[in-house]
């Protein structure tokens, strides 16, 4: 079975390729997939990625075949994953002169991930470029795409863009390139998107956005087929996969506060979806009337409640419109909690509690994980005291979660 092809001059795919039905996020790959890594053998020979953690040796086996790993100068790291960083396992020890090139985030978990303390790490931050002997490197962070660490690489002068799991397709095929894959690959390609790109896909805008500085004649992801011919439509299939298409959606936001943190909280959240262009309306429940507050979580989309804690309880008359809740039909509609506290916050998990009776679909920090692998986005939004600073983020990648369920292009 090949291993390796020329993609330019000197410029390798060194990638193995998986036959087998492999289980992934929650999905069996029925058409398999590939582990694209890739070689440059510049002056300063040069890897991006590698490739599962199951194939670590074999595939510094098959790369040995290109250069002696004692020779590689750089080992780029994109993505953390096992199934891209996996083989460091097995390449690290062999490649003792390597640099490992990252982001700082990347850094401590790969340092953890493959007992990497000893070595020397490049952090490299958005626009930094790295000359690697007869050829440059630059890097964009591409933070969420699709874990907090990520990065896209782009060689310069042969202008190919390196994005890991953006632009990917899960298909097993021996031909890499999709011109030569002998059919349309788009149901794949959408597929793909679909099943692992679209919950992230706030952020898939701005890197389409940060792509247009970049002159893209070649993109080599890190699954399935390589793009060279007609680069714009995949780029555009992306525009506009990730896209909002659904318009005019409403939330409610109602909270009970003491010395105003939650309505700080209840403030910002507000902000956020009007700058999402999503329509938002606060209530006070001790200000407004229950009716009202009711009539609006009726013709809501979405639904935040937030209350601090005051001796291990709501505050005011926020259990009054709760108790209403199990007893309506809020069947399509989003559900959080939200709240400040000082140390144990037990009015938010009571309001999530109330939350959980209801036919709404009540978002927690668990299910976002396991529907998206995110670990930024965090529900019930609890903030201790006031929010300011990484809380004020916290509120903000919430709030950003839920615009982008109901402006969900599926
Ligand atoms: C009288 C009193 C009791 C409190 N009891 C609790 C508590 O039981 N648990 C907790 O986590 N915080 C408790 N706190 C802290 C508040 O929840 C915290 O100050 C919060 O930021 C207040 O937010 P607010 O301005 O929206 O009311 C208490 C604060 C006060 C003044």
């Amino acid at each position: 079975m090949m291993n390796h092809v020329e993609l330019a001059k000197d410029i390798y795919w060194v990638g193995k390729i998986d036959n087998r039905e492999v289980p992934f996020h929650r999905l069996i790959l029925a058409k398999g997939t590939t582990y694209n890594a890739y070689l440059i053998k510049s002056e300063k020979p040069t890897v991006i990625d590698t490739v599962d953690i199951e194939f670590g040796r074999e595939f510094v086996e098959y790369l040995s075949e290109l250069i002696n790993p004692q020779e590689i100068q750089y080992i780029v790291i994109n993505h953390t994953e096992p199934d891209h960083s996996g083989a460091m396992a097995a390449l690290a020890g062999r490649a003792p002169n390597a640099t490992i090139v990252c982001t700082e985030p990347a850094v401590q978990e790969l340092k953890e991930m493959y007992k990497l303390h000893s070595r020397h790490f490049l952090v490299v931050k958005d626009g930094d470029t790295l000359d690697i002997g007869g050829k440059t490197l630059k890097f964009k962070e591409t933070p969420y795409l699709h874990t907090a660490e990520t990065m896209i690489t782009y060689t310069v002068e042969d202008k190919i863009l390196f994005p890991c799991d953006i632009f990917s397709t899960h298909v097993a095929s021996e031909k890499i390139f999709a011109d030569e894959a002998g059919f349309d690959i788009k149901d794949d390609f959408v597929g793909y998107y679909n099943a692992i790109i679209h919950p992230h896909r706030r952020y898939v805008r701005t890197l389409i956005d940060a792509l247009e500085e970049l002159d893209v004649q070649m993109i080599a992801p890190s699954h399935g087929f390589i793009l060279r011919e007609n680069i714009g439509q995949y780029i555009d299939l992306y525009a506009t996969m990730s896209a909002d298409t659904v318009q005019d959606k409403k939330v409610t936001i109602i909270y009970t506060t003491i010395k105003n943190n939650t309505k700080k909280m209840a403030n910002h959240l507000q902000r956020i979806f009007e700058e999402n262009q999503i329509q938002a309306t606060v209530f006070n429940a001790d200000k407004s009337e229950k009716t009202e507050i009711i009539e609006s979580i009726k013709e809501s989309d979405a639904v935040f409640i937030g209350s601090s804690t005051r001796y291990a309880d709501m505050i005011g008359n926020l259990e009054e419109v709760l108790k209403e809740l199990p007893e309506m039909d809020l069947e399509g509609k989003i559900g959080a909690a939200f709240g400040s506290y000082g140390w144990s916050g037990e009015a938010i998990e009571v309001i999530q509690d109330y939350l959980n009776q209801t036919n709404m679909d009540v978002q927690s920090t668990s299910k976002v994980i396991k529907t998206t692998g995110m670990t930024h986005v965090e529900f019930p939004v609890r903030v201790r005291f006031s929010p300011k600073g990484e809380q004020l983020a916290k509120i903000e990648h919430s709030a950003g979660f839920v615009a982008d369920l109901l402006r969900s292009a599926i």
